[in-house]
């Protein structure tokens, strides 16, 4: 069980690291890589070709990261955008307006967090652990 987190510049790290605060938390297994479909299509499309279970794709500006890791597998993969410029709008529209036919989720402007939430949602679906995890840090936002 493993979810790859992929940004698209070194510049995203900050959004990365809200990223795997969260799956830390969760226990959820988890590699990290820096690799741009606009500088670096080939290591994109290795990357995107490897077995994890999600993929998380971090990216601002004209974000193609995470529609191009989707061209490459059937695997789901969490949009991220950030706000780089434009107050991360552009990335936004980017990562939501995905030709009908390969999905990306799209979660909010910088929002690290809620794509790992929705990482582990996704995993929870088959382990059992990971769902009691859930609903014991709804609990407490709840409380
Ligand atoms: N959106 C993409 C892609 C891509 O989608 O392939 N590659 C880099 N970028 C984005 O460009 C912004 C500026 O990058 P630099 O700071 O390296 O100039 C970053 O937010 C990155 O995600």
């Amino acid at each position: 069980m493993k979810v790859l987190v992929v940004m698209g510049s070194k510049s995203d790290s900050q959004i990365a690291e809200k990223v795997t605060a969260v799956l830390d938390e969760f226990g959820v297994e988890y590699d990290v890589e820096v690799a741009s479909a606009h500088r670096n299509p080939k290591k994109v499309e290795e990357l995107a070709k490897k077995d994890y279970e999600v993929f998380i794709a971090i990216a601002g500006l004209s974000a193609a990261l995470p529609g191009v890791i989707a061209a490459h597998t059937v695997r789901p993969v969490i949009g991220v955008p950030v706000s780089a410029k434009l107050n991360g709008l552009d990335a936004l529209l980017s990562i939501a307006q995905m030709p009908p036919g390969v999905p990306v989720a799209a979660v909010g402007i910088d929002n690290g967090k809620n794509a790992a939430l929705l990482a582990i949602e996704i995993l929870a679906v088959k382990n059992e652990e990971l769902r009691e995890k859930l609903e014991e840090y709804r609990e407490k936002m709840r409380a």
